[in-house]
């Protein structure tokens, strides 16, 4: 089984990621962007906001996922339960509110960086403007993080916007709950 995490930054997608990982040790733990040799080089490149422009942004994502494609997710959906950080769903929902491509093209570039691979599930860790800029308040900001709390709460509807233009089902979690009620939501909606 391949499922994914998404939300904005600060959701608790990595803490969520770290719970999994205890409850299924077994499971390939992996993420977008970065998981891969080449994916942690093409990482370094897109989070310095570098990039003027956003199709090369764009694209630099594709690159990573289909990398991870070939590298992780290949070699192990058959067999293993894979459990990612971020999937296609941030790369169309990024790219959705800059509106400089259009949106059938967003669905088939990632067609043909994941040969139409897709995860089972995706889990949607869901948060309030207030509890989103408190914890933006108590990090270091990365380039994309310092676009600010109105462009990420837009990236968290175009998170629920992307999944359908891709057709993977997303379950919405409300992410302001304990780290615990969270993992268990999760898991009653794996098994
Ligand atoms: N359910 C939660 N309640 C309160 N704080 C949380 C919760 N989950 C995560 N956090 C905190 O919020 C911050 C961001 O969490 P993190 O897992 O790094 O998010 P992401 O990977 O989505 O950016 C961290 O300081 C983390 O400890
Ligand atoms: C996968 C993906 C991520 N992103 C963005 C979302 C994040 O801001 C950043 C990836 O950083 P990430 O490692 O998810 O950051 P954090 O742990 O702080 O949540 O890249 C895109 O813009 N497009 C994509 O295709």
């Amino acid at each position: 089984m391949y499922i994914a995490i998404e939300g904005i930054d600060t959701a608790g997608k990595s803490t969520q990621i770290a719970a999994l990982e205890n409850r299924f040790p077994d499971a390939v733990i992996t993420k977008e962007p970065g998981a891969t040799e080449l994916g942690k080089e093409i990482r370094e490149l897109v989070l310095s906001a570098r990039a003027k422009s956003k199709k090369a942004e764009f694209l630099l994502f594709l690159a990573d996922r289909a990398e991870h494609l070939k590298e992780v997710i290949e070699p192990n959906i058959d067999t293993k339960m894979i459990i990612s950080d971020r999937s296609a769903i941030s790369g169309v929902a990024y790219a959705l509110i800059h509106n400089e491509i259009a949106q059938e093209e967003l669905v088939h570039l990632n067609n043909f960086a994941t040969n139409n691979t897709y995860p089972e599930k995706v889990f949607l860790l869901q948060l309030t403007k207030e509890e989103l800029e408190f914890r933006l308040s108590q990090k270091e900001l990365d380039g994309i993080e310092l676009r600010g709390s109105e462009y990420l709460l837009g990236i968290q509807n175009a998170i629920i916007k992307a999944a359908k233009l891709l057709n993977i089902e997303l379950i919405t979690i409300d992410a302001t709950q304990s780290i615990e009620s969270i993992t268990e939501e999760i898991l009653t909606n794996i098994n």
